[in-house]
């Protein structure tokens, strides 16, 4: 029956697009769980076409309703419903295309099961990676990346040695304000900063390019991943996002991985991990009729938030877990027009500012900081 997947955030723009690959593989790929937030109307399409032994949502009297619609699947709910698609569906793959740090908790629970994970997440890996990294090693479970840039590093590295790795090259697309300068930047609406120009993405994400910061958790998402210092850790803004990423070796070799802005393909390789599938109808890179890429160099300046990201990343311990929560509570924050977009970084650098690095921190401490700051976030707009 080919490998038994279980998705996370199957409504959202990766979880939609996993749907996608499995449906052009029916013979390597199956569904057998998944969860999704509020979106019943798209649950219920979900459920109708793919014959799946669990459902999660994220409120009680939904999963009420659905249970009896759907009497023959095991529907669940809120957090423990995470836990319960992500590690007790007796999966092959999970794949975590959940939104936030919501799925640090399940991802754990399926590492502990055995089960391979396919990370889109990136919040789970910032505000914790190494306990990720950590339950991964003790349970001998492959850690394979989603996100664009890291499934262009893991392409690159393929069979090569880590100690001689010089750099790893990150490119950003600049977002949708790239061509502003940052006093430009005062007054732009939720509306202008949701039109990035080269991938159709979730909201939060697409801030996120906006203000650089997807970049900045997409550099600590690397340091986890590959393990590599921030050091040699380079960002490059790159307008096209053709060339997903690369990686320079010591006898200055560059190893690049190319493509259309398509996220159908990293979450393909994900799945199908170590062999390559047809996409049939999928949309190939034609350089010539490209003609040119483009290359700047980054200024942390002007993106202040890549910076604030890479102090957090080499403060590490709890320092990460703050810039992310503080993150994904401001970026909420600006979504129902409540702040500014240049207050997303305001609110981030004070979070950072007041917070008592603890090093090394365990669950629960990670749990605890983690909510902390997203009510003192909230706290600091009252
Ligand atoms: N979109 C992209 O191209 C890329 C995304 N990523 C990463 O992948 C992850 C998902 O991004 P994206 O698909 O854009 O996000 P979306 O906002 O499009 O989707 C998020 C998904 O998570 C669900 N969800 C949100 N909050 C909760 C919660 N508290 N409990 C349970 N379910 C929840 C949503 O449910 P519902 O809609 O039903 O409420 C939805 O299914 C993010 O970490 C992002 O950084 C990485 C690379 C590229
Ligand atoms: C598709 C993907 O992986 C996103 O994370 C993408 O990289 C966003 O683009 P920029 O952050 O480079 O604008
Ligand atoms: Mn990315």
């Amino acid at each position: 029956m080919g490998k038994r997947i279980s998705l996370l955030g199957a409504t959202g723009s990766i979880g939609l697009q996993t749907l996608d690959i499995i449906r052009e593989h029916p013979n390597k790929f199956q569904l057998v769980a998944f969860s999704v937030g509020k979106n019943i109307e798209e649950t219920r399409k979900i459920l109708n076409e793919f014959h799946v032994e669990v459902v999660s949502v994220q409120k009680e009297e939904d999963a009420l309703l659905l249970q009896q619609e759907y009497p023959k699947i095991e529907v669940v709910f809120g957090d423990a419903g995470l836990i319960q698609v992500a590690a007790h569906t007796n999966a092959d793959v999970l794949v975590n295309a959940v939104l936030g740090s919501v799925g640090l908790r399940p991802t754990l629970e399926a590492i502990k099961k055995g089960i391979t994970i396919a990370i889109a997440n990136k919040e789970t890996l910032v505000t914790a990676g190494h306990l990720v990294m950590q339950a991964a090693q003790q349970y001998n479970v492959p850690i394979l990346p989603v996100d664009s840039e890291h499934s262009a590093l893991f392409q690159a590295m393929n069979g090569e040695k880590k100690s001689e790795v010089s750099k790893l090259i990150i490119t950003a697309s600049g977002g949708s304000f790239r061509d502003r300068t940052r006093e430009e930047l005062k007054s732009v609406t939720v509306k202008e900063a949701l039109n990035h120009p080269n991938w159709s993405m979730g909201s939060k994400i697409t801030i996120d390019s906006a203000t650089m910061m997807n970049k900045g958790l997409e550099v600590i998402e690397a340091h986890v991943l590959f393990d590599i210092s921030y050091d040699d850790i380079e960002v490059l803004l790159h307008r096209e996002s053709i060339i997903h990423s690369m990686i320079e070796f010591k006898d200055t070799s560059v190893i690049a991985q190319l493509g259309t802005p398509d996220m159908r393909v990293p979450i393909q390789y994900a799945l199908s991990y170590p062999d390559r599938l047809e996409r049939s109808n999928a949309h190939r890179l034609n350089l010539a009729e490209i003609g040119k890429l483009h290359f700047q160099e980054m200024d942390y300046k002007r993106y202040h938030a890549l910076k604030l990201a890479i102090d957090a990343g080499r403060a590490g311990g709890t320092m990460t877990t703050v810039l992310n929560a503080a993150n994904e509570a401001a970026v909420s924050l600006f979504l129902k027009e409540k702040i500014t977009f240049l207050e997303i970084d305001e609110l981030i650098e004070r979070a950072m500012d007041e917070h008592s690095n603890v090093s090394s921190p365990d669950l629960d401490t990670i749990l605890f900081v983690d909510s902390q700051t997203r009510k003192s976030v909230q706290n600091m707009v009252k």
